[in-house]
């Protein structure tokens, strides 16, 4: 029989049980006509049902960055204006409904989690070069004076943390499979997890190694794909290939994949993602988090998520299943969403992110916890 990399069932990590659900949550609604991104989701589908379409992968590849010429194009000429005005409505801005945000947070602490690329920085062809500015960090440094924060990101831990530079925050990396605690000590009185470090994929550190090695080896004739690794799971670029060699790049992932049968893969943006098929994902990493801060079963807590990418929608999931906490999408175009609101860009991350602190910092005379 063949080996697919993708049929194998997922290993249950053990995690911290649920909150009950502590505010009322609108059901997540899909965006209508979104073309693009259905075709995208499609090829999602067949990817996980290990399926041997090619061709699904490479209109997936096609649809798997909004910014893609051609839906910028569309975007240019007014084809989505329709679309996007109705998903407004559905994913309203975070920052025009700045008070319904803080309203909701009367008498509960907010706990940060920060995605990295795309959210607090730009979007660029060469991953190492993803910096974000000096007034992003230091608006980041002044939320986590308020509120403790945490960085989720796909990203391998010690890289994520050269771009962001600040000890005092959790750093969750490689989709929180590699979870830290801050290396200062915290100033949040109730925040316990100073010292906590999880990292439930470790036994598949040799094998994510073997497939990161063997797909440098096997895509250098690619040009402009770059395979990243990111400790407890690999990305394969292809933002910088040209289109015409998406299929063999593909074909190249597909083929390596099927001798690992304990990994998976997804896709974001531009960005093949192999991992392994543990039941762990930015999601439970949020919810491991609450727990090491001693928010387990709160309900005076209330997470605050933002994020641009799909592993970032398993958080926006977590936040609606508990009923509790605010998604914030970064996105500029309409996408399928588990989010409440929205923040088109990440200048406009940093406006929220100085708000609430601005806000916090002035009604901080009312006691909160
Ligand atoms: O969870 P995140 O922090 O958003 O990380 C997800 C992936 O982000 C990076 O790739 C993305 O950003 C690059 C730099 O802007 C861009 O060139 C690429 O096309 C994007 O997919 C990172 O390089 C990956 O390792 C992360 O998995």
């Amino acid at each position: 029989m063949t080996k697919q990399s993708v049929v194998v069932p997922e290993v249950a990590v053990p995690m911290p049980p649920n909150s009950a659900p502590l505010l009322p949550y609108p059901p997540p609604r899909a965006a209508p006509g979104v073309a693009v991104r259905k075709k995208y989701l499609q090829a999602q589908l067949d990817l996980g049902a290990g399926l041997p379409l090619i061709n699904g992968w490479v209109e997936s590849m096609r649809a798997s960055s909004p910014t893609h010429a051609k839906a910028a194009a569309a975007l240019a000429a007014g084809a989505v204006d329709d679309e996007r005005t109705a998903w407004m409505v559905r994913h309203p801005s975070a920052l025009s409904k700045f008070e319904q945000i803080v309203a909701a947070s009367k008498g509960k602490k907010i706990v940060m989690f920060l995605d990295y690329d795309g959210t607090l920085s730009p979007i660029v062809d060469d991953p190492d070069s993803a910096f974000m500015s000096d007034t992003m960090r230091r608006a980041v440094r002044s939320a986590a004076k308020h509120f403790p924060t945490a960085i989720v990101s796909g990203r391998c831990r010690d890289k994520v943390f050269e771009f962001v530079k600040l000890a005092e925050l959790y750093y969750a990396g490689s989709h929180g499979m590699d979870i830290k605690g801050p290396a200062k000590a915290s100033r949040h009185k109730k925040a316990k997890a100073k010292g906590v470090l999880f990292q439930p994929a470790s036994e598949f550190l040799p094998m994510i190694e073997q497939v990161h090695d063997a797909l440098i080896e096997k895509t250098n004739c690619i040009p402009g794909a770059k395979v990243e690794n990111n400790k407890f799971c690999v990305s394969v670029h292809f933002r910088c290939v040209d289109e015409k060699s998406w299929t063999t790049l593909a074909e190249i992932v597909k083929a390596e994949l099927k001798d690992y049968p304990k990994l998976k893969l997804t896709q974001g943006r531009m960005v093949f993602e192999i991992r392994p098929t543990i039941k762990w994902d930015k999601g439970k990493a949020l919810e491991f988090l609450l727990e090491s801060l001693g928010f387990a079963d709160c309900t005076n807590v209330l997470p605050v998520y933002i994020g641009d990418d799909r592993t970032d929608e398993d958080a926006f999931k977590v936040l609606r299943k508990r009923g509790q906490g605010i998604g914030i999408l970064v996105s500029k175009y309409p996408k399928d969403t588990n989010a409440s609101y929205s923040l088109q860009e990440p200048a406009e991350v940093m406006e929220f992110l100085l708000r609430l602190v601005e806000w916090e910092r002035l009604s901080r005379a009312r006691p909160m916890w």
